[in-house]
């Protein structure tokens, strides 16, 4: 990581949808997507989040995007409140956020050809025209390893790492600072994902970019974030240093996520013995009580569950907010 400056600053985020509604238009039930995220992304960090699915990942991504209004909370870009801005403000600082989004295939208009599709951005804004225009794609599209010849092509005729290369092309060419890339490269065959990610290695150390990387794929983020986000059940749970979160867990819904991971060196503490989970997420439309891991962890206590504990948080739970650094790894290698 570069110099810890921070560049996005989440506050209590929560982002619910409503299901159902009374009849003055109240929502009655609601989904509880972003249930009071807090996180700090630095400039020139990687930060990965993991969780599975359904854990709010995506809707978190679209929040920062501006795509996803939030119900309660802050986003501090640059030491400004996103949600605080007039609109015309939220469009100059959104372009400093983009997203590459994880389904090459189904994000790309098939009636737009790579001209339109990368260059849209900047007609939009009106930023360029003309011969700027062209020589802005043909350099992005050359950047992101794509021929300018192919301009005039549409996205049916390109394989699915070329389409998530006009993806990320469309996503840089308004020259953001922040990235936020959503599982893009679980939709590529295991052959081209090396590529895809050492292309968004080049492009962040080239660009000075700031990503966060939503992933279901432990190894993959492991790979390439500086800290990683545990998220669970619209929270973030756990947060540290790649290295001490893969190694040391904390928390004990990141020990059995990290359990999953299949491992280079068997000798590693902190990874032996896969952890099965029982049970699903709880229903994000009726919270329980008390810590929504509870039912899945085998270290839940009364206390837990009756609520005395609040909804999973990593720095409250009655495992991972009693140890200390030192205690980690004799907890971790005494596991049963
Ligand atoms: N537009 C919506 N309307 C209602 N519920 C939604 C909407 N979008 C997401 N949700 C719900 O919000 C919760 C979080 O979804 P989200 O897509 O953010 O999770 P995720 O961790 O990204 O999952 P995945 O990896 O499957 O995309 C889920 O219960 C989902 O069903």
């Amino acid at each position: 990581m570069s110099d810890k400056q921070p560049l996005l600053e989440i506050e209590d985020l929560h982002v619910r949808f409503p299901l159902r509604r009374n009849l003055l238009g109240r929502p009655t039930v609601e989904v509880h997507a972003v249930s009071g995220v807090d996180l700090t992304l630095y400039k020139g960090e990687t930060l990965g989040l993991v969780g599975e699915s359904g854990c709010g990942k995506t809707t978190l991504g679209r929040t920062i995007v501006g795509a996803q209004k939030a119900t309660s909370g802050s986003l501090r870009y640059d030491g400004r409140d996103l949600t605080a801005l007039s609109r015309r403000e939220q469009g100059a600082s959104r372009r400093r956020i983009r997203m590459v989004f994880q389904d090459p295939f189904s994000s790309l208009n098939p009636r737009m050809n790579l001209r339109q599709i990368i260059g849209d951005p900047l007609v939009a804004t009106g930023e360029a025209r003309g011969a700027e225009l062209e020589d802005r794609i043909a350099e992005m599209m050359r950047r992101v390893g794509l021929s300018p010849d192919y301009m005039d092509r549409y996205p049916h005729s390109f394989s699915g790492g070329q389409r998530q290369r006009v993806n990320i092309a469309r996503a840089l060419i308004v020259g953001p600072e922040l990235v936020v890339a959503d599982e893009p490269v679980s939709a590529l065959d295991v052959s081209v994902r090396a590529q895809i990610l050492n292309l968004l290695r080049e492009l962040q150390a080239e660009f000075g970019l700031t990503y966060l990387f939503i992933s279901h794929d432990l190894s993959v983020v492991e790979n390439l974030a500086d800290r990683v986000a545990v998220m669970y059940f619209g929270r973030v749970v756990e947060l540290a240093e790649t290295g001490a979160l893969y190694e040391h867990p904390r928390h004990p819904y990141t020990e059995a996520l990290m359990s999953a991971v299949p491992i280079p060196d068997p000798s590693l503490k902190g990874r032996q013995g896969r952890i099965l989970l029982p049970d699903e997420l709880p229903d994000p439309s009726d919270p329980p009580p008390g810590c929504a891991f509870a039912r899945r962890c085998a270290y839940a206590e009364d206390r837990c569950r009756t609520g005395e504990i609040p909804l999973a948080d990593g720095a409250r739970c009655v495992r991972s907010g009693e140890l200390d650094l030192e205690g980690i790894v004799e907890a971790e290698s005494s596991r049963p």
